[in-house]
């Protein structure tokens, strides 16, 4: 029997509920503070891949290192800004000031527009000064007695109303779309009920260990896209050794975390592994074609063995977005 051939995922994209073209897969970029400069040649590599989209953000540092990348990206003629899918998000210290974040982000990646903008999390930071922090902004800034200093009189949708005004001013081109992250179904109906602009995204947690049903129900119905960070399980990519996953691999006779970021784009979501490494990022674009009954069975791990791998202390003011994460 002739083998299938199947497209590249860098090769899939998906619409926006505003009718932007995004593509499926992008490369994530929150490295750590060692490895923050190889974010430079992790973006080079990942273009000369294939890959159209870069996930960054305010809080990640990486920004200045995404921009040189593109920068030299353009001038070596390999693409141009509009072949560019870039995605950046505003951290809760400037919940109250999106206009400053999005031009502190602008400058450090060298352009004129994000194809994205996320809210990064629906929560509101107090301000402290911190040389070493972002900007010179502390990025988790913390009381006295190290507890996380959120602004108690703060509403987090005032992040998501700066977002729209700047998004609906017809003048303004500095945003193609806007969305949140680590937005519960509760949170999103409240943006539904008091914004305009619905939101065209959700970037949340998710893999085989924690699918986020009820978020999938919800935003395929609403028609907002979810993307999936954490794909691989973060720092140490734990789900490529998960023997569940690598059995299907075997199936398919492809590498696990091919399953792991086809699993996402196979159910028309975007996906963002992070790798500084060139073979890595050039392996997991492999397109796994998963039947339905193989995604039931890899989502049924979030019923039989749930895990949530980004679990940070701030995170638990967020409902559902702690410990293994919403019931199933
Ligand atoms: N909105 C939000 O709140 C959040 C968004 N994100 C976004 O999602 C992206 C991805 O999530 P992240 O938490 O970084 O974690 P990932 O699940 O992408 O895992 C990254 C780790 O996996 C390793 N890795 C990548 N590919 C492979 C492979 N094929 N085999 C073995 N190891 C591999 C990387 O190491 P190496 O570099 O050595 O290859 C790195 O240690 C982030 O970078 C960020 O852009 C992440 C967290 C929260
Ligand atoms: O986007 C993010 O990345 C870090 C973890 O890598 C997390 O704190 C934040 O939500």
């Amino acid at each position: 029997m002739a083998e299938m051939l199947h497209p590249k995922l860098t090769e899939i994209s998906f619409l926006l509920n505003n009718g932007v073209r995004m593509p499926a897969i992008g490369l994530g970029t929150a490295n750590p503070p060692e490895k923050l400069a190889e974010t430079k040649q992790a973006v080079k590599a990942a273009v000369k891949a294939g890959y159209r989209h870069i996930d960054t953000a305010w809080a990640y540092g990486s920004e200045p290192f995404v921009g040189e990348a593109i920068k030299e990206l353009i001038e070596e003629g390999v693409i141009k800004r509009e072949d560019l899918f870039i995605t950046t998000k505003v951290w809760p210290v400037l919940w109250d000031d999106v206009d400053r974040s999005l031009n502190e982000s602008l400058k450090s990646l060298g352009i004129e527009y994000v194809d994205l903008l996320l809210q990064h999390w629906p929560i509101c930071y107090n301000r402290r000064n911190d040389p070493h922090g972002i900007n010179g902004l502390s990025r988790n800034p913390v009381r006295e007695d190290g507890s996380p200093d959120y602004n108690e009189s703060g509403d987090w949708i005032e992040t998501y109303k700066q977002m729209e005004k700047i998004y609906s001013d017809p003048k303004d081109k500095r945003v193609r779309a806007i969305g949140v992250s680590n937005f519960p179904v509760e949170y999103l109906e409240r943006v539904l009920k008091e914004c305009n602009v619905k939101p065209a995204m959700n970037q949340v947690e998710m893999h085989p260990r924690l699918p986020q049903f009820e978020l999938n129900k919800f935003c395929h119905e609403k028609n907002i896209k979810l993307t999936a960070y954490s794909p691989v399980g973060s720092h140490g990519a734990p789900l490529v050794d998960y023997p569940p996953i690598q059995k299907m691999a075997e199936k398919y006779n492809i590498a696990t975390s091919d399953i792991l970021t086809s699993y996402h784009v196979r159910q028309g979501s975007f996906v963002v592994p992070r790798s500084v490494n060139s073979v890595r990022i050039a392996s997991n674009i492999e397109f796994a074609p998963l039947t339905k009954e193989d995604i039931d069975k890899l989502s049924d791990l979030g019923r039989t063995d749930p895990k949530r791998y980004i679990n940070e202390e701030w995170n638990k003011v967020v409902p559902g977005f702690t410990g293994t994460g919403p019931p199933v």
